[in-house]
């Protein structure tokens, strides 16, 4: 993503088309307040969305705004307010002044309310993937205060989540595109917001490791890592993902518990690290992992199960072992694994896949469909014959 040619065209008066489609598409006009002019003011206006000014929560509060009730997960309003000195605030240009006013930090005294930018308080992109707190990391990450109007892009029926009308609008206006995902990985990339916690040792079966957990602020779940010193420049890796069935219970339907018993024999002679990620069920969790097991019972394979249920294949993202990585001090490593797109997704956050050891596990009569799935419907390349 080229963030500066981004820079050149909001200055050049061109709001970003920023879209979230994790959900369902949905786009938003943002625009850094601390430059707002009544004549980009205008033009978001012509989106027909409701035009609202974002700022992080605290600094709302802490200026003497106040919040709306608003439910867990949705947009968290506050007051919507008038510069003081607007004569009746709904005008583009007094918008505009309203914007610039409120981008300059002035406290809740010089607005009046009910007035017609609406606030909204953003909690953080770590907690919240939304509009607003996608808007607060974009105008950081273009060199911007943290404040931006932002408003929804309705197509000509008045609907909100239509694609192509967007990139339409995008492409006629020459306006730049960036998606909430591109956000949320140059967040990842510039904030570490995973920190060692406790580092302590762990006599185990496979050798003896040290034992580290962290203080999570990204996805808040604890993951911790399992560590080999010395280690060589270029460690080797294993990111293994929970597994409750297979590594505690010795599970026959997967081959997880065979890869993580390897894995560590591994890197307990070599030296390196294992990250054991709560990641259970490829990121669908312990209890709908059980449900998909109950529907390959009635013939569906594990991708469909999960499909069924209405998650992707895999809803497993990378961010937080990146991370975890960055705060062990590791940038360059070899990856024991059989699934390339772990590789993909860390290679894409910024971290230097030097090498994929493949990570040998152990096939079963219970197990060998799975693995086909996952060989032809997942990429993955099982390293022993299935
Ligand atoms: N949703 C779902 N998750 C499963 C199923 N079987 C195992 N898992 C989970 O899959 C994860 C392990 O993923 P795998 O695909 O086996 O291996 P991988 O980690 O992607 O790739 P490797 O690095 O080669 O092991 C663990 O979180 C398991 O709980 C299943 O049938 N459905
Ligand atoms: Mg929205
Ligand atoms: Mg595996
Ligand atoms: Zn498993």
């Amino acid at each position: 993503m080229n963030w500066d040619s981004i820079r050149e065209k909001v200055l050049e008066g061109k709001p970003v088309v920023l879209i979230d489609d994790r959900r369902e598409f949905e786009a938003d006009l943002v625009y850094p307040a601390e430059i707002a002019s009544p004549e980009v003011v205008n033009f978001m206006l012509s989106m027909k969305g409701l035009l609202c000014f974002t700022m992080d929560m605290e600094v709302a509060l802490s200026r003497g705004f106040f919040p709306l009730p608003s439910k867990e997960g949705e947009t968290n309003f506050l007051i919507p307010v008038d510069y003081m000195e607007n004569f009746t605030g709904i005008t583009a240009e007094e918008r505009a002044l309203t914007a610039k006013k409120l981008a300059e930090a002035l406290s809740v005294e010089h607005f009046r309310y009910p007035g017609h930018l609406h606030l909204l308080g953003g909690i953080g992109l770590n907690r919240r993937r939304g509009h607003t707190e996608g808007s607060l990391e974009l105008m950081e990450i273009l060199g911007f205060k943290r404040y931006a109007l932002i408003v929804e892009i309705l197509d000509e029926t008045g609907n909100s989540h239509n694609r192509e009308y967007t990139l339409r609008l995008a492409e006629e206006n020459d306006l730049p595109v960036v998606n909430i995902d591109d956000v949320w990985k140059e967040f990842v990339r510039r904030k570490q917001l995973i920190r060692v916690y406790a580092n302590a040792r762990l006599p185990t079966r496979y050798g003896d490791f040290r034992i580290v957990s962290f203080d999570n602020e990204l996805d808040f779940k604890e993951h911790v890592a399992i560590v080999k010193e010395p280690y060589r420049e270029v460690p080797l890796v294993r990111i293994h993902s929970k597994c409750l069935t297979g590594d505690t219970l010795g599970s026959l339907k997967c081959d997880c518990w065979s890869q993580l018993t390897n894995a560590l024999r591994m890197i307990a002679q070599e030296g390196g690290i294992l990250l054991y990620m709560d990641q259970e069920g490829r990121g669908i969790g312990l209890k709908e992992k059980i449900k998909a097991y109950e529907l390959q019972e009635d013939g569906l394979d594990t991708v469909e199960a999960n499909e069924v249920l209405g998650y992707r294949a895999d809803e497993r993202t990378y961010e937080a072992a990146f991370q975890m990585l960055r705060a062990l001090g590791v940038s360059r490593i070899r990856l024991i694994t059989n699934n390339p797109r772990k590789a993909e997704a860390l290679e894409e956050l910024g971290m230097e896949v030097v090498g994929i050891v493949p990570a040998p596990g152990e096939v079963t009569e219970h197990n060998r469909l799975y693995l086909k799935v996952k060989a032809e419907k997942l990429g993955h390349r099982i390293p022993f014959e299935i």
